[in-house]
């Protein structure tokens, strides 16, 4: 019966007439996915067999059917223009037993819906001018632990580097506590934190097959995360919460916001299982990936040292014009280095596959396809950014990709870093904020160097879906006189 079943299940674009990659009997198309390779790199090959022969091929994530569009404009329909069709992205959670799956990235149909339209104010540019000063507290603090490291003739370790820098900005700017990573690892937030990237409960092809079986996962009580992170999170923001409401303590960062919310009686309001959920996903997104792209970035830098020249004295040009002083303005003005973190993260797209499922039938605009109700989509990020058609010489790192005219000739969705559509990122403004002032504090005393220590092809991989290199970074670094 079962092997019935799954032979069913693998007929699926055969019968529809899709062209399709054959599957693996028991992994779908995602054998070699957290092994040898990570989930946008795979996906690309099938992007590029298939572009120009039929706008979506047909894989499997083990039993069930997922369609890669290959075509832009197909693209764009479904995280823009078609959007109404495809506003759930069907990954797993598990409200009951792990309330901190249960946030704005899972959720799902109206309750994302309202619960992205209560958020969406914590994220305005005036809320990141006001976090301006907290943040370029932290950066001075970065650069000099950084001004530390090179006095002491070491080479700096990049990955852990930029995550203590990226977890004090968090931890600040979210709720407002003094996580002093940088001065030391050994601080239960950074643990905790870097666990869920490093030691995460699931491999990414195990989180897929959650989202396979969602219903099941929930009966069996599966959860997303250790019970260590669900219990660290729960007593951090519970006693944080109590702390503030009992001393009428109040704060511009997340999660005061969040209190707001969570104190109302009007229609906005959350519950405090709710406010958790989405303390940790800001905290949780809010690291990692700019951390991420920080690492990469300084990486590219130290391998294109005209580049890095460029970016330094771009800083000391803007800041000569805004008479030496770092402002809000003054780093909004630094735009080359806008160019250098977009060719980042078009390179080393944090989030190389977006996740999307159609809520009803969807016919294929000038095709005879249609994207059944409950079909997953893969949007292949990584591999549109790696595409010559988009972007002539893919592997090169060339922030000109980025000049205002290279933009305008481009479909606006070949740039995917922060997803599309109204479920684009919520915190792309403080990602890219928090990467820019790594970038200024980093550079603007310090010149860097690839180690030989560093292995030479990067390897990437992704554990827990966030891109990364598999060996560790390794940079040396001189002061700059
Ligand atoms: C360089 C930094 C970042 C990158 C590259 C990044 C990337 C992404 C991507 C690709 C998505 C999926 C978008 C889609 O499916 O269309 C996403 C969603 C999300 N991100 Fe980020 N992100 C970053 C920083 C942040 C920060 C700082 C926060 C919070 C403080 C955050 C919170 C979220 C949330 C809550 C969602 C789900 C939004 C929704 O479904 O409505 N991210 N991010």
């Amino acid at each position: 019966m079962l092997v019935l079943w799954i032979r069913r299940n693998y007929a699926y674009w055969k019968r529809l007439g899709v062209p399709y990659e054959e599957p693996h009997f028991l992994y779908g198309n995602f054998k070699n996915v957290d092994r040898y390779q990570h989930d946008g790199q795979l996906i690309q090959e099938f992007y590029r067999k298939y572009k120009g022969k039929s706008p979506p091929v047909g894989i499997y994530t083990f039993f069930k059917p997922v369609a890669v569009p290959t075509d832009i404009g197909l693209v764009k329909n479904i995280l823009i223009k078609d959007f109404n069709f495809f506003h759930d992205r069907g990954t797993f959670y598990n409200e009951k037993d792990d309330p901190l799956s249960a946030n704005l990235f899972n959720e799902t149909g109206l309750k994302w819906k309202q619960l992205r339209n209560k958020l969406s104010p914590t994220f305005t540019s005036g809320k990141m001018k006001m976090m301006f000063t907290t943040m370029w507290d932290v950066a001075k603090k970065f650069e000099s632990k950084i001004d530390e490291v090179c006095k002491s003739g070491e080479d700096l370790h990049i990955r852990k580097f930029m995550a203590r820098f990226t977890m004090d900005v968090i931890g600040t700017c979210a709720f407002g506590l003094e996580t002093n990573s940088l001065d030391s690892e050994n601080n239960e937030f950074f643990q905790v934190g870097m666990s869920i990237f490093e030691n995460p409960k699931h491999g990414t092809r195990f989180a897929f097959l959650l989202n396979v079986f969602g219903e099941y996962g929930r009966k069996l009580r599966f959860k997303l995360f250790r019970d260590e992170v669900i219990k660290f999170y729960t007593r951090i923001v519970r006693e944080t919460v109590d702390y503030r409401l009992a001393n009428h303590v109040e704060r511009s960062d997340f999660l005061q916001l969040l209190i707001r919310l969570y104190t109302t009686n009007g229609e906005d309001k959350l519950s405090f299982n709710e406010l958790l959920a989405q303390a940790f996903v800001f905290h949780m997104a809010g690291f990692e990936t700019s951390s991420t792209t920080l690492q990469f970035c300084f990486y590219e830098l130290a391998c294109n040292p005209e580049i890095q020249d460029r970016v330094r004295n771009h800083i000391n040009e803007v800041l000569e014009k805004h008479n030496g002083q770092l402002t809000y303005e003054a780093v909004m003005d630094m735009k080359y280095i806008d160019q250098v973190i977009n060719e980042t993260l078009r390179k080393y797209p944090p989030v190389g596959v977006l996740q999307r499922e159609a809520s009803q039938d969807y016919k294929i605009p000038n095709s005879d396809f249609v994207l059944e109700k409950g079909i997953s989509l893969f949007i292949p990020s990584y591999a549109i950014h790696h595409d010559p058609e988009f972007y002539p010489n893919p592997s090169k790192f060339n922030p000109d990709n980025f000049s205002e005219e290279a933009v305008k000739n481009r479909p606006s969705v070949a740039f995917l870093p922060f997803g599309e559509g109204p479920r684009i990122c919520i915190g792309a403004r403080f990602g890219l904020l928090q990467t820019k002032m790594g970038v200024i504090a980093g550079l603007r005393k310090f010149r860097y160097s690839l180690s030989p220590r560093t292995k030479q092809p990067l390897k990437l991989i992704s554990k827990f879906f966030v891109l990364r290199p598999d060996d560790v970074i390794w940079l040396n670094i001189e002061p700059i006189s």
